[in-house]
């Protein structure tokens, strides 16, 4: 299979490796020529990956046409920001028969757009799909057993990725449950930046702990709200991808996090990290929409406040901890003699 692979940063370098492991003819577009050349000539990407050999037979370029010629698969790993540019850059080159596929984790501002829709927007083609799951990309580069999920309504999408990506070390689980899974990829970046922040100011394990659960049920309420698969949260793309990045300095949200914990401002933050994370844009954009549609989301609104309205972290931390009880409820479900009286058609109460 020929694979293109868009964007030159660590995901798209992993994702090029990958699928030139699994015996693919692959091609990775860039717009930096020297950095072009380093990939191809000396088979690393010092910028990105540093450390880190890549396929021998990944072969990379600064021409989109030469890139896209013949590809039956793009995988497009291009910063939410840039996006849609790149594929209206790209479009010219791209024809129906493709399988195109995101592996953005992030949320466009105008209209609260996730990537694949983007792909449908400039190409109105049938084969799109995205990936998402628990994939640090240095960690995929040194060829750590890894899996992630191929999301797509369209099965062809689904198992044209599956063999062109599945390996030894890589393997890839199917959903149809595409905005869920591209949507939770997106969601976790905020809670990561809330993990990162929490070990620089020293909070514990139990905080942790509390940390991630909450998120899940925050990210799944939200989701759920907007149209997404409750179900596709309690897998790779949801509590996986939430249990990597806030649990380790590896994830640049959480390094993002860490660096305001330690006292830095976010641009500070943000210049010292050099890549792309997209958390900070999305805790923005998530609780607006929260806002918008009346879906409770402390975390994200205390987080939001942090980092854009300059509330002290720790403050912040303890302003959730005294928040109304009231409004926090687990579970509550229905007494067992209820459930049995439902099930045998009797009246309801309780
Ligand atoms: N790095 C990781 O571990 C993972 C990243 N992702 C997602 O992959 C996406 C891509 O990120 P990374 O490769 O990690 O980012 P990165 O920060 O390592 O690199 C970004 C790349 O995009 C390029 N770029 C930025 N603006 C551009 C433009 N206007 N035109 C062309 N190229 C442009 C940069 O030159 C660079 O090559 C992100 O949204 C991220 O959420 C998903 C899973 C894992
Ligand atoms: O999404 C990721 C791992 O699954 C990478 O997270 P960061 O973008 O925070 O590095």
């Amino acid at each position: 299979m020929r694979v293109a692979v868009l964007g030159g940063g660590s995901f798209g370098t992993a994702l090029a490796s990958i699928a030139a492991d699994n015996g693919a003819e692959v091609r990775q577009w860039l717009r930096d020529p020297d950095l072009a050349a380093q990939i191809t000539r000396e088979h690393r990407n010092g910028r990105y990956l540093p450390g880190f050999t890549i396929n021998a037979a990944v072969v990379a370029s600064t021409a989109m046409a030469e890139v896209l010629e013949g590809a039956e698969l793009v995988l497009v790993a291009i910063p939410s920001k840039a996006f849609r540019e790149v594929v209206r850059q790209a479009r010219p080159f791209l024809h129906e028969a493709q399988i195109l596929v995101s592996t953005t984790k992030g949320i466009q501002e105008e209209g609260f757009k996730l990537m694949s829709q983007i792909l449908e927007e400039e190409t109105g083609f049938p084969h799109i799909g995205v990936i998402s799951g628990p994939n640090l990309a240095s960690e995929i580069a040194d060829r750590q057993l890894t899996a992630t999920v191929v999301a797509s309504d369209d099965p062809e999408t689904r198992t044209r990725v599956q063999s062109a990506l599945g390996c030894d070390y890589f393997r890839v689980y199917a959903s149809n449950d595409r905005y869920g899974v591209e949507l939770g990829g997106a969601l976790k970046n905020i809670y990561a930046i809330a993990a990162g922040m929490a070990a620089a100011l020293g909070m514990g394990e139990n905080t942790r702990s509390m940390l991630m659960t909450r998120a899940l049920a925050e990210m799944s309420r939200f989701a759920v709200d907007q149209g997404a698969n409750p179900m596709t949260f309690l897998g790779l793309a949801g509590v996986g991808d939430l249990i990597v990045t806030c649990s380790s300095a590896l994830s640049r949200n959480y390094r993002v996090g860490q660096a305001l914990g330690e006292g830095k401002t976010l641009d500070e933050a943000v210049q010292a990290l050099g890549q792309v994370a997209e958390g900070v844009n999305t805790v923005r954009l998530v609780r607006d929409k929260a806002h918008e549609d009346g879906v409770y989301m402390p975390l994200a609104e205390g987080l939001y406040q942090v980092l854009f309205k300059g509330v002290p972290a720790r403050d912040m931390a303890r302003l959730l901890m005294l928040g109304e009880q009231s409004s926090d409820v687990e579970f509550v479900l229905p007494r067992k003699d209820v459930q049995q009286d439902r099930r045998d058609g009797g009246e309801r109460h309780g």
